[in-house]
Order: structure tokens, then sequence, then C-alpha cells
């Protein structure tokens, strides 16, 4: 069976997967029109602004959009035709946790690929390659194709793939252009296989082909939810490590480097931190975990879910050295917090751990002063709305600032909180924030950036996670 070639793809979902991803493919195959289709009109029109504000922040972006936007990269609502016109239709919507009914709080809610799954069943005229981008739980293909058969036209045939996404916010574009792997997972008939080939002929445009990786269609579902896992284990194993290092004397960043330095296990992704954020670790494994409970599974179930218990508790613990730091009180007292996106380089806040920790400071009837480089205004107080309901915003407002600088954040502040490893952190005038603060003065280093000692020479009392030595 020959491999159709594709020259049109459609990509429902112009979020932060789908939005970079197809850019990038666009950019790279400028033979493919690459139509992305989204139901949020202000997204799309953000997507298509003149000036070329885009609604998500990601490095190098800009670029790819400015070069291939109106070439043979179109933003647009009109769905249905962009589902007509493609052969390839990527399934890149959000997949959230379930926060009612049946798994409530683990479960995927598959609401939304559901919907754009029936979708292209009633519209479609002609067959298609449908791929699922974003992550799902192992066998959501065969719910995709069951509902493409029972609804769609005679000769149209569907292939489903899944081709699941590993970019990092705020490396996106550079994850994209020079990707670890591809992964692309077919049933593992002549039709399925054909329909592999295709997908894999639009990446071999730039990907080289050892990194595209082909497997069956259950292991590539399966193997996004374990990338995700064992990423944010390795964040829950140094951050359990830290609080041992705290309690000890020992240094979290000797003991990475001593660690990583064996090539088994190797030096990425073991920064100590005040907990992992984002949209999908936390998401990804509940999955993971609804996954095995239901596969009578309890103790694989148990093990996956303790990643996110030590995450919990290790922002918790970070609340905790502030407010003992503090004389055991933080009421009316003003602490800056240093970054509110979940982590460097981008604007997204789901499930930034600097969310929990202002909620945490705001019951402490703590005054809170907040800067961040990127995250907008209105986003902020929609997070610290949802993360306290029973409190009416203009409560929250009474007892939150959200400044234009670092340096503002921390004027009239007893302590400063750095919650995100944004690199102008580093290199803020400490003496100039040291003058502007209450004294005695107190930094609270949750991302292992600032120079501890350099601080402490100029009056600070410091406390670095991870670290046991401190003041
Ligand atoms: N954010 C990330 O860095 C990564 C996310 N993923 C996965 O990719 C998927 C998408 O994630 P994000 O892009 O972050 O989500 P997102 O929330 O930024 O974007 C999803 C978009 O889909 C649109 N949408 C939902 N239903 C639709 C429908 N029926 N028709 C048209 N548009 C529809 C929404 O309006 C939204 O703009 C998720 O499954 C996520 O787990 C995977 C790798 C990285
Ligand atoms: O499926 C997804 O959504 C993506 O999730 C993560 O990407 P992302 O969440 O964008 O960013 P990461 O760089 O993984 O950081 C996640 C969180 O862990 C924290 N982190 C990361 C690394 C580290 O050593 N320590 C640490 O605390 C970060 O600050 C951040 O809060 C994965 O790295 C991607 O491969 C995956 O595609």
């Amino acid at each position: 069976m020959s491999a159709t070639k594709v020259t049109k793809i459609c990509c429902i979902g112009a979020g932060y997967v789908g939005g970079p991803t197809c850019a990038v493919i666009a950019l790279k195959c400028p033979h493919i029109k690459v139509t992305i289709v989204d139901l949020n009109q202000a997204r799309i029109d953000a997507w298509n602004s003149p000036d070329f504000k885009l609604p998500i922040y990601e490095p190098g972006l800009e670029d790819v959009v400015r070069q291939a936007r109106g070439r043979n990269l179109f933003f647009t609502t009109e769905v249905d035709k962009g589902i007509q016109e493609a052969d390839l239709i990527f399934v890149s919507v959000n997949t959230p946790t379930k926060k009612s009914g049946v798994g409530a709080g683990f479960a995927a809610d598959l609401n939304y690929v559901e919907l754009a799954t029936r979708r292209i069943a009633a519209v479609a005229n002609s067959s298609k390659i449908v791929v699922e981008k974003s992550t799902v739980p192992c066998r959501t293909a065969e719910s995709m194709r069951t509902i493409l058969e029972a609804n769609s036209k005679p000769n149209c045939r569907f292939d489903i793939l899944s081709n699941p996404e590993f970019l990092a916010e705020g490396t996106a574009i550079s994850d994209l252009f020079k990707p670890d792997r591809v992964l692309i997972g077919s049933l593992q008939t002549a039709e399925g296989k054909a329909a592999c080939e295709a997908l894999a002929s639009v990446y071999a445009n730039w990907v080289p082909t050892d990194r595209i990786l082909t497997v069956g269609l259950w292991s590539s579902e399966l193997s996004k939810l374990a990338a995700n896992a064992m990423l944010a284990q390795r964040i829950s194993s140094i951050n359990a490590l830290s609080a041992i290092c705290e309690a000890t004397g020992a240094n979290i960043d000797e003991v990475a480097h001593a660690v990583g330095y064996d090539s088994r296990v190797g030096p990425k992704f073991l920064r100590a931190s005040v907990g992992f954020g984002g949209s999908c670790f936390q998401k990804d494994i509940l999955n993971l975990v609804y996954l095995s409970e239901s596969l009578h599974l309890p103790e694989v179930a148990e093990y996956w879910k303790q990643v996110v218990t030590m995450n919990e508790y290790q922002k918790r613990r970070f609340s905790k050295t502030v407010v003992d730091t503090l004389f055991n009180t933080i009421t009316g007292k003003r602490i800056a917090v240093l970054g509110f996106a979940f982590k460097a380089d981008t604007g997204d806040t789901r499930e930034s751990p600097a969310i929990t920790l202002i909620r945490d400071f705001q019951s402490e009837n703590a005054r809170v002063n907040i800067y961040d480089p990127q995250v907008e205004h209105e986003q902020i107080w929609a997070d610290l709305a949802e993360a306290s309901p029973a409190t009416p915003l203009a409560n929250i407002q009474k007892q939150v600032s959200i400044c234009k600088s670092a340096l503002e954040a921390c004027k009239d502040a007893e302590a400063v909180v750095v919650a995100t490893e944004w690199k102008e952190f580093r290199d803020i005038d400490w003496e100039a924030v040291y003058k502007g603060m209450n004294k005695p003065a107190f930094v609270f280093d949750g991302r292992l950036i600032v120079d501890a000692e350099r601080l402490r020479k100029i009056g600070f009392k410091v406390t670095t996670i991870g670290r046991g030595e401190r003041v």
C-alpha cells in the first residue's frame, strides 16, 4: 500500500502545542498548506494580529509565524472548511483533568477530543489521516476510530495515528527544530503503516530519519504519559533529597552534580525547585494513576501518585519555611514574589507553584507584591481568584499588588521569594533592593538562582532550597 502524499494539513486547536508545532511544519514544508483552526475567536485573532502580538509567548515563535503566515500557514475559526480541505488532521485540543463525574481529579477529560473527532466525522467528505497530537490515555485512538467509523460517509476512510508532542514551553521552537525524537504510533496493518509513512515523510523534511521512531499505537500513547511521568519523577526525587539536604547541611547542587555525573543517571532535569508546575506533568501522572487503577494495578497507581504527593509537599514545605523563618508570623508583612509563570521564558501560568505559594501567604494574612516579566495581569487575577474561590476578587486585590519591576515589588517588603527562574532575577540590583526593604531583609530562593554568598555580604538573610546553611 503506497503512502498518501500529504499536501494539506489541518490542525484542530491553536494552543501551546497546535500553534508552534504546525507553524514549524509550515515553515519547514513550504509545499504543504497548513491551516490551524480553533473555536476561540480571540485566540485566532491574536494569531492573525497585524503586529504579531501572538496569543502565546515563546522565544523564536514570532519569527517562524512572520515567515510562514499568509504563505502556507493560516489561522481561522472555519473549522469545517479546514477539515474538509485537509488530507491529514492533527487533533491538538486540550485534555485537562476531569473536574467532576467518574474519575474526577484523575482521569483526562476527553470531551474536547471527542467533539473534535465527531466534527471530523460529520463534515469530512474524503478520506483523512487523523493524528492524535493531544496527550491522551492509552487506547484513545480506538475510541476515535469507533466514532469516526460509525459516523462517516461512504468512501471516507480514516486512519488514526498517535503522534504525541514532546516540546517543552520556553524552548518549543528549538525543540521542534531539533527534536530528540518524533514518535509515530500506528496500527500494524498495511493501511496503518502507509499512514505512518505519510506523516513520517512530513517530518523527514527537517528531522533526520533515525530520529523518527515508529511504533504500535498503544505504545505511542503510553510512551507520552511515561515520558512525562519519568521526567516529573526525577524532579520529585531531587526535591525529596532537597529536604534531606536542608536537614543535614548537605548541598542539593553538589548532590545533583555528583549523582548526575553517572552516565546512567545523566545531569539533566535534576534541578531542585519549589515544585514542578505546568499544564501537563501533574495531569499526565494523575491520568497514569487513573489508568493503573482502572487496570486493577493499585500498587502501580500508588507508586506514580507519590510523585504528585511529593510535589505538593515541596510547595507546602517552602511556604512553611517562609513563615517559620519570619518569626512564625507573616500577618501584615509584605512578601515580594518574583515570578508567576510556571517556568522561565513562558507566559503560561497553568499549575504554577507561585499560585500555591501566594495562596498560602494570603491565608496567613500577608501582603503580597507580584512581579513577572511576561504574565498578563488579568491572568494573575484570574489564577488567584480560581485558587481562592471563596474570596471575592476585590478582597484579594486589597492584599495583593502586581508590580512593574522586581525593584518595585521588593520596596518595603520584609521578604523576597524567587518563584520562577527568569534570567533577569539573577541580575537584579540587589544593593538597591536591600536599601528599599524592611530589615532584617530575607530572601527565599526557590529556584537556586541567586548568589547567596553575595547577598549575605550585602546584609540579606538568605534561605535556599536544598541547602542546609541559612541566614
Ligand atoms: N502545553 C504543552 O507544552 C504541551 C501540551 N501537550 C498536550 O497537547 C494538548 C494541547 O495542549 P495545549 O496546546 O497546551 O492546550 P491549549 O488549551 O493551549 O489549546 C487547546 C486549544 O484547542 C481548542 N479547542 C478545543 N476543542 C476544540 C474543538 N472542538 N475545535 C476547535 N478547537 C478546539 C481550544 O479552544 C484551545 O485553544 C494537551 O493534550 C496537552 O496535554 C503536549 C506536549 C506539550
Ligand atoms: O507534555 C508536556 O506538556 C511537556 O511537559 C514538559 O514540558 P514543560 O511542562 O513545558 O516544561 P519543563 O521544562 O518540563 O518544566 C516543567 C516544570 O518542572 C520544573 N523543573 C524542571 C526541571 C528541573 O530540573 N526542575 C524543575 O523544577 C520547571 O520549573 C517547571 O515548573 C516536558 O518537559 C515536555 O517534554 C512535555 O512535552
